[in-house]
């Protein structure tokens, strides 16, 4: 039974490399529901999760460097050990260097043997005379971004190609970055200058967002967002930046129909009703029924009414069962993730060059789907949250050619503060975290010729 935070995030950790198709957040729900720890170990077990996958890179890089068996020879365990360990040491200011030691050591001896302590002691205190990074000297500048960025060096690679060493260097940076919190205003229930005064005495820092007119964003709350009052009211959901502009491409009227394919737990839903002012239509679909179930959790939270779920996979059933006709429909497609690296670290050592396409079919068959649901003279809205071209662009270029009845239009029918800055020269709404602050993000609206 896990007692501390050290051996929480070792547990969480080991699981997450071990099952190649889960989710850290799928992991980390499975485990600390089990667990019973105070919230300050809780907190740490979460800082050492999260801070061992950012930061990841450039721990192995240091532990290969310092192991005179190389990284590869080690024990995956003890590997995790010593990860958790170096970024303790490396990246923690308020912990004691004795403490990351010591609870290493011990957790190499539960978890291996006697000797592995000894060679867990004697790496970490090598580290420990040596504060400064190995030399990067003679390495290629692709390794060497990896590396300090503790990004897959395939990734840099793909970057590289496309956009040069410099702005793929920002990207890097800007992707390794701690995001702020950002939350959506619940227009239904309050105004965002009524918010802000809420959420101010309990945040450090708190701003509005400079393009969704919806968005604060803050940091170091002082209880879980979960816990607090106004989240308990319904006075706001949490949704970055960038996807707060998908509801506002879409524009749904009060009292219009609209359908949400994608609906997950309701992070677009809940925007696309608050839009719509409660009034009107809107089906939400998911191919997890277990989604649907929390999303109608989260709307009651937020008040919302005009709204049914309806469980189905796009990829195989026909979504106009529930009748076609809508004036909107939005797709926010399953994707790699890599537009949202700097909150879901995880994702870049969990999708590999291999799979760069694998999304690619069953977006091209969801879009193709939605699309049958449109009425002429609706709107349709491509989304996802990632900014490699397989994955947008080329999805909605395939989709234009095969349905000549569908034109691109442009994104807003009001455009946001400075959208200038994030929509590309096709008509692209394409937020990206180096020049934008936001997460990186896609969407195209389109629209259905009348007949
Ligand atoms: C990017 S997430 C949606 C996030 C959600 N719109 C939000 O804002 O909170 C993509 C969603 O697509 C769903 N999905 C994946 N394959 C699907 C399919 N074949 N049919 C319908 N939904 C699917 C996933 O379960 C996931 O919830």
């Amino acid at each position: 039974m896990t007692q501390d935070a050290r051996s929480l995030a070792f547990e969480i950790l080991t699981t997450f490399d071990k099952n190649a198709d889960a989710t850290l957040d799928s992991v980390m729900d499975r485990i600390t529901g089990k667990v019973e720890l105070d919230r300050r170990e809780m907190g740490l077990a979460n800082a050492l999760v999260y801070g061992v996958l950012r930061h990841r890179g450039q721990l192995d890089y240091t532990i290969d460097h310092f192991a005179s068996k190389g990284i590869a020879r080690i024990d995956k365990k003890i590997l995790t050990i010593l990860r958790i360990a170096l970024f303790q040491l490396r990246f923690m200011d308020r912990i004691p260097e004795s403490a990351a030691v010591n609870t290493a050591v011990e957790m190499a001896k539960v978890h291996a043997s006697e000797s592995s302590g000894g060679f867990v002691n004697a790496l970490l205190r090598t580290c420990l005379r040596n504060p400064e990074e190995p030399s990067l000297e003679g390495l290629a500048p692709e390794k060497k971004l990896a590396v300090t960025t503790s990004m897959p060096q395939w990734l840099v690679e793909k970057w590289i190609a496309r956009m040069g060493l410099e702005e793929t260097a920002a990207l890097c940076r800007a992707s390794n970055d701690i995001a702020p919190i950002t939350v959506r205003t619940n227009t239904l229930k309050t105004t965002r200058e009524e918010l802000s005064e809420r959420l101010a005495p309990q945040v450090e820092t708190l701003s509005p967002t400079p393009a969704s007119p919806l968005g604060l964003s803050f940091t170091s709350p002082k209880t879980p967002i979960f816990e607090m009052d106004a989240f308990k009211e319904g006075l706001f959901q949490v949704q970055d930046e960038a996807a707060q502009l998908i509801a506002l491409m879409v524009n749904p009227k009060p009292g219009s129909r609209v359908l949400d394919v994608c609906a997950g737990v309701g992070g677009k839903s809940g925007h696309l009703a608050q839009v719509m002012e409660n009034q009107g239509e809107l089906v939400s679909m998911d191919v997890e029924a277990y989604k649907l179930k929390s999303l109608a959790r989260e709307m009651a939270r937020l008040g919302i009414t005009n709204i049914t779920t309806h469980a189905c996979d796009l990829t195989r059933e026909s979504p106009d069962i529930i009748g076609g006709g809508f004036d909107a429909v939005l797709v926010d497609a399953p994707c790699s993730g890599l537009g949202v690296i700097r909150r879901n670290p995880d994702t870049k050592w969990k999708y590999f060059k291999r799979n760069a396409t694998r999304h690619t079919k069953k977006q091209k068959a969801i879009l193709s789907a939605a699309a049958r649901c449109v009425r002429p003279g609706g709107t349709l809205v491509y989304a996802v949250c990632s900014m490699e071209p397989e994955e947008n662009g080329a999805v909605v270029e395939a989709f234009l050619e095969k349905h000549t009845d569908f034109r691109m239009m442009k994104p807003f029918d009001a455009a946001p503060q400075g959208a200038e800055a994030f929509i590309t020269p096709k008509g692209y709404v394409a937020p990206l975290p180096h020049k934008n602050g936001m997460d990186g993000f896609f969407a195209a609206r389109m629209v259905r010729e009348e007949k």
